[in-house]
């Protein structure tokens, strides 16, 4: 595959930054990949490090700046601090929110036809606020959301089955953190209720999704921070935006019924959401995530003026 001349700009050139980068670089995805941080020398140093790895592609990257970044096609946001052991994603919201203003204020006045895709956290706040402030369409604007914790799920469901991850289907929905809830209702096979296939009671059904929502916290406790695989997930959004691909995901993106950006499946395409589609869920799955828009929409209403 050749890749496009589009550009992608990485905003913040820490732990996920880079790593979205080199997953971009990797997949040869575009043909331009522009990183911007606040600490110049940081970002330099993470340029000259990926540049060498350019060499396994035709890909050019280089150090830019916030206006650069306003006129490329896609913008990636991780700039933000980065949760501590036990840290709720959600605590995060005073620094990132300070960050994301600045960031976006920065970068304007932002192409028309920009996609803007959050990752910093608290994701889904962040781009509720990146849609007011950006001045982008909604649709131009979302989150990573639930994606990488609906691989996170899928990869469990499917060593239970023993089959490929790729063959299940099954959603986090909600927030991407701790409000989140599992759709167990829809999991699937192959059309194939899960459940029907593997049946596990509501006591392991729970510590499945609590493994799932707990991953992270895991990783960082050890590591200090997550980036394989966001890196994974961001890079395949990106090459679902240039190829126009309308894949089905579960991205954060506006809820007209909860006043919220948060995760329900979307059809993701060169525009951005280009539509959303209905999720079939219990009333159990319903009111979880009624309350997964709830939190979210609470601490919103903090900053919201
Ligand atoms: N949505 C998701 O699934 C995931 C989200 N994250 C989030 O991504 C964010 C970044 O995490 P890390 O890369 O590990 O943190 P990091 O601390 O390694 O990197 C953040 C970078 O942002 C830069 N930065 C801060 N303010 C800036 C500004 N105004 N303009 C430009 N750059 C600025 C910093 O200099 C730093 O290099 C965190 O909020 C983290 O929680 C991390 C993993 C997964
Ligand atoms: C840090 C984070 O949001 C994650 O890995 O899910």
């Amino acid at each position: 595959m050749l890749p496009t001349s589009d550009t992608i700009a990485i905003i913040g050139a820490g732990s996920v930054g880079s790593a979205i980068a080199q997953s971009l670089l990797l997949r040869k995805i575009v043909a331009d990949l522009i990183l911007v941080d606040i600490d110049t020398e940081l970002c330099n140093a993470q340029v000259q490090d990926l540049a060498d790895a350019a060499y396994l592609s035709n890909v050019r990257i280089r150090q830019g700046t916030s206006a650069e970044a306003g006129q490329s096609n896609i913008i990636v946001v991780t700039a933000g601090a980065k949760q501590r052991e036990n840290d709720t994603r959600m605590s995060l919201i005073d620094r990132n929110y300070a960050i994301l203003e600045n960031i976006l204020s920065s970068m304007k006045p932002i192409r028309e036809d920009a996609i803007l895709v959050l990752v910093a956290n608290p994701v889904d706040v962040l781009t509720y606020f990146a849609q007011k402030l950006s001045g982008l369409p909604q649709s131009q604007v979302f989150g990573s959301g639930t994606l990488l914790d609906s691989i996170r799920l899928r990869a469990i469901l499917a060593s239970k089955l023993k089959v490929a991850d790729t063959s299940v289907s099954a959603y986090v929905i909600g927030e991407h953190g701790d409000s989140q809830c599992v759709a167990w209702s829809t999991a699937n096979v192959h059309g194939t209720p899960y459940l029907s296939l593997f049946p596990i009671d509501e006591e392991e059904r729970a510590k499945v999704a609590a493994i799932t929502k707990r991953k992270a916290y895991e990783i960082i406790k050890a590591k200090g921070f997550t980036s394989y695989g966001i890196a994974a997930v961001a890079s395949t959004i990106c090459e679902c935006i240039v190829f126009d691909q309308r894949r089905v995901f579960p991205l954060s993106h506006w809820q007209n019924d909860f006043g919220c950006c948060l995760s329900l499946p979307a059809v993701l395409g060169r525009s951005g959401i280009v539509s959303t589609l209905p999720i079939p869920l219990d009333q159990e799955e319903t009111s979880a995530l009624a309350q997964s828009g709830a939190s979210i929409k609470d601490i919103i209403s903090k900053y919201d003026v």
